[in-house]
């Protein structure tokens, strides 16, 4: 097992070993259990990620996905379904607007939001008049839709122009933008990773939690885990964590915040079997 950099870090890290069957393991889908590739309809879990999941969940309290994905789509791509040992995962998808759970199969969501549909039918008009240049496109997402400029000439650039122009149609809508690895994401209001996983934490009464994430849509999770373990100074027990940075080159945020780096999902698979070794070992 690698050792985490900072004291909070370790202090996460001792507590999951402690108590396994209390401990909760939260991971992102893109950048940390799938390499990121130029197509998202080809995006695939690392071959050792679910493997390492089976094996650690049994051993744990629960085991939940959190990702900007729709569910379902996240569970196909991963493979997460029928897996032995995965028969209580949860997959919050769009932020955790939606939940999937293995248990019953099914997806939960909320109503659609209006401001999709009328931020649908103007943003082809809005991304011609931007300057964004060839290679920019639309990922449909149903509840949300995503401009990706990774195969763009310039992904930086195109995606720079776009900011403006795709935050005014957005708020015009009652929508927000949440940018990404080389994506801008049109979506609802009201819910981020870190709300997602503050109500997931206390509906399974966690007593530890590790978070593994690659991308600026984590970051209210990785606030929320330092906020939880924060207050266990003030005298009031804490939720001690471990944050885990799935690491690139493209989201330098995230390592600077992060007890622990990986080498991207290949990495995160690998300290997930650790893990997995580790607490088989203390239970
Ligand atoms: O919360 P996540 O699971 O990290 O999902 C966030 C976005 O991920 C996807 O885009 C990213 O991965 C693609 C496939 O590797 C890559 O081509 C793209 O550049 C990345 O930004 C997904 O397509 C988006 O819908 C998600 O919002």
């Amino acid at each position: 097992m690698p050792a985490p950099d900072t004291r909070a870090g370790r202090d996460g890290l001792t507590a999951l070993l402690a108590e396994p069957r209390r401990a909760v393991i939260a991971l992102d889908f893109d950048g940390t259990l799938a390499p990121i590739v130029a197509d998202p309809e080809q995006a695939r879990a690392h071959p050792d990620a679910v493997p390492a999941l089976a094996a650690l969940a049994p051993e744990v309290l629960s085991i939940a996905v959190i990702t900007g994905r729709p569910a379902e789509v996240a569970v196909a791509h991963g493979g997460f379904g029928g897996v032995p040992g995965l028969e209580h995962l949860v997959v919050l998808g769009h932020y955790g607007a939606e939940r999937w759970d293995a248990v019953s199969g099914e997806v939960h969501a909320p109503e659609p939001h209006p401001g999709v549909d009328a931020v649908r039918t103007e943003l082809p008009g809005v991304l011609g008049e931007s300057g964004a240049g060839s290679g920019t496109w639309i990922e449909e997402k149903g509840r949300a839709v995503a401009v990706h400029t990774r195969r763009a000439e310039d992904p930086q650039a195109a995606f720079d122009v776009l900011v403006d122009p795709l935050t005014e149609l957005a708020h015009r809508h009652g929508l927000v933008v949440e940018p990404g690895r080389y994506v801008l994401e049109l979506r609802p209001p009201g819910m981020d990773k870190g709300v997602a996983l503050a109500a997931y934490l206390a509906e399974v009464d966690a007593g530890s939690v590790l978070y593994a994430g690659d991308d600026l849509g984590d970051l209210p999770a990785f606030s929320l885990v330092e906020e939880l373990r924060a207050d266990g100074s003030s005298g009031v027990p804490g939720v001690p964590g471990l944050l885990v940075c799935s690491g690139s080159t493209e989201v330098p945020e995230l390592s600077a915040r992060a007890d622990l780096s990986v080498d991207g999902p290949a990495g995160v698979a690998q300290l997930l079997a650790g893990l997995a070794r580790a607490v088989v070992r203390t239970t």
